[in-house]
């Protein structure tokens, strides 16, 4: 399959780097550059016992940012962070094909009418994935955990597509098609509307929110997300998405998310996009969400102040 990763971060380099093994890849940058080598290293993943070459860091070299290779992809994967969605679609689109399938991979929701409205004859896919990944540099990648790619059409005619689910497993699994995207996005939203916020206003790692200290502000935050995850059709308890957050702080307990590490380095955040969407949904279903709108007035404080430092 021929694809294009439009955004060398660290989720578009470690794809990369993986479907290189099976596919053309060829990348989609903000820097014009014409080549792309990207080291690709194992840290803490568990691909070592059956694959023991790949512990040991691996260079791939990818073309990058050729009119003629994008508009001939099979496959565009959007690895950008939600509010640079529109900005990316912008620049490939002159050379886009209606017929090329686009798969957009970020956290958070909120993007998807732009999405749609932007590329009305493209098949649109969208997903989820819980793989992590960091640059520690420009020509590195780390891939530092393992979990779950969820994958699934949000426009009719990109069912056929349900094949990417075993294409993305065969290189870096788990993957799985589903049938109702939306289903995922919000689950992860949930996860991101208690971890995020919380982790980067008292800067600290996920684990630290396991402290007796954060239980009432986690509970009333998945309090509100149920309330409104069940007013748009995707009913939970309050203590089912407690329990999802627990296990998710629990497993990723040494990380600092990315909204702790985006707040520490004074780039953007992704909040409008999480707490900000659950905050738009709750206004359309008359939900009031005090606790998730406190989070997001806070982190859009904090980041209003970057400049004044
Ligand atoms: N990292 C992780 O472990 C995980 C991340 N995610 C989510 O995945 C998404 C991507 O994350 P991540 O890779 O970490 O983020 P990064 O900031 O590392 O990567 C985003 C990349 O997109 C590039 N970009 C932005 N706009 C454009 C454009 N118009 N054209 C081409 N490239 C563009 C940026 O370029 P430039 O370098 O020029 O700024 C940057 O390299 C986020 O939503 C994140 O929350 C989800 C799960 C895990
Ligand atoms: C799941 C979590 C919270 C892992 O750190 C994440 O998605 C993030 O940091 O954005």
């Amino acid at each position: 399959m021929n694809i294009t990763i439009i955004g060398a971060g660290a989720v578009g380099r470690l794809w990369g780097c993986k479907l290189v093994n099976k596919h053309q890849v060829h990348f989609w940058t903000r820097d014009n550059s014409q080549r792309l080598a990207i080291q690709l290293s194992e840290m803490n993943t568990t691909q070592s016992p059956i694959h023991p070459e790949s512990q040991q860091a691996r260079t791939f070299h990818f073309e990058a940012n050729q009119p003629a290779l994008l508009t001939h992809s099979q496959l565009v994967l959007i690895t950008v962070k939600a509010f640079q969605v529109e900005g990316a679609i912008e620049a490939i689109r002159p050379y886009l094909s209606p017929e090329t399938a686009v798969v957009v991979m970020h956290n958070g929701m909120g993007s998807q009418q732009t999405v749609l409205n932007l590329l009305p004859d493209n098949p649109i896919i969208y997903a989820t994935t819980a793989q992590a990944a960091f640059r520690p540099n420009e020509k590195e990648v780390c891939h530092t955990g393992i979990g779950p790619t969820l994958l699934g059409s949000l426009t009719p005619h990109a069912n056929p597509y349900q094949q990417l689910g075993q294409i993305f497993n065969d290189v870096l699994p788990p993957c799985q098609w589903q049938e109702d995207i939306n289903q995922p996005l919000w689950r992860k939203l949930a996860i991101n509307c208690a971890i995020n916020p919380l982790t980067a206003l008292h800067n600290c790692k996920n684990g630290d929110l396991a402290r007796a200290e954060f239980d009432t502000e986690l509970t009333a935050i998945c309090q509100e997300v149920a309330e409104v995850m069940s007013a748009e059709g995707y009913p939970v308890t309050a203590s089912a998405l407690r329990q999802l957050v627990d296990t998710v702080i629990n497993a990723t307990a040494s990380n600092y998310s990315s909204m702790n590490q985006d707040v520490c380095h004074q780039r953007q955040t992704e909040i409008d996009y999480i707490s900000g969407y659950l905050i738009a949904r709750a206004a359309a279903h008359n939900i009031d969400v005090p606790h998730n709108h406190r989070l997001w007035q806070a982190i859009k404080e904090l980041e209003g102040k970057y400049h004044d430092q």
